[in-house]
């Protein structure tokens, strides 16, 4: 990919283990439905959302102040693991969950300061296959990968600069998807 890079494992977790994290995380996660403001109105993101790792790792975007919660054992051993094969430190993990189809995350990079120049981002998928698209902020440039269940996306060297992404909405019946996006947050 030009101005970028962008890995995708589709068999990251064999259908056992990502089954077993699929239900765990949807009980177990303290999902929030947060809100955001935009030229003084307010809108509930169309996702729900957590935020856990370091203490120090904080983060704040769109005027949502992510506080992380503390690491639990599954989310340890999976940072722990998508660190080793990624050979980035993470130090903090936001979950997305995609209750159906209406649920979406809008164009946008993950390119807060706090991310440093260059972020390496883990992207695990669990559950409904959703499409993830990206496009060149300045070339015409498009790119469509299918995020399946139990699968690894790893973006790194200039992608946030170069390119937006986005999980549009679908209309098709959709059941749930929980993403997580390892990542470093310089402190
Ligand atoms: O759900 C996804 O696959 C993408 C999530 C994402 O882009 C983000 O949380 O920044
Ligand atoms: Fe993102």
């Amino acid at each position: 990919m030009s101005d970028g890079n962008v890995e995708y494992q589709s068999d990251f977790l064999n259908d056992e283990e990502a089954n077993y994290l699929l239900d765990f995380l949807y009980t177990h996660i303290k999902w929030r439905s947060d809100k955001i403001k935009f030229f003084g109105k307010e809108y509930n993101i169309p996702r729900m959302q957590a935020w856990y790792g370091d203490e120090n790792a904080f983060y704040s975007y769109s005027n949502i102040d992510l506080k992380p919660l503390p690491w639990t054992a599954e989310l340890l051993k999976l940072r722990d693991r998508i660190s080793k094969v990624s050979g980035e430190d993470f130090n903090s993990v936001l979950l997305n969950l995609y209750r159906d189809g209406q649920d979406s995350n809008g164009w946008h990079s993950d390119d807060e300061k706090e991310l440093g120049p260059k972020p390496i981002i883990a992207s695990l998928s669990l559950g409904q296959e959703r499409v993830f698209h990206l496009k060149h902020k300045s070339k015409p440039l498009k790119e469509s990968i299918k995020l399946g269940h139990g699968s690894l996306l790893i973006m790194k060297d200039e992608t946030q600069k170069y390119w937006k992404h986005q999980i549009p909405k679908s209309s098709k019946t959709m059941k749930p998807r929980i993403n997580l996006t390892f990542r470093r947050i310089f402190t």
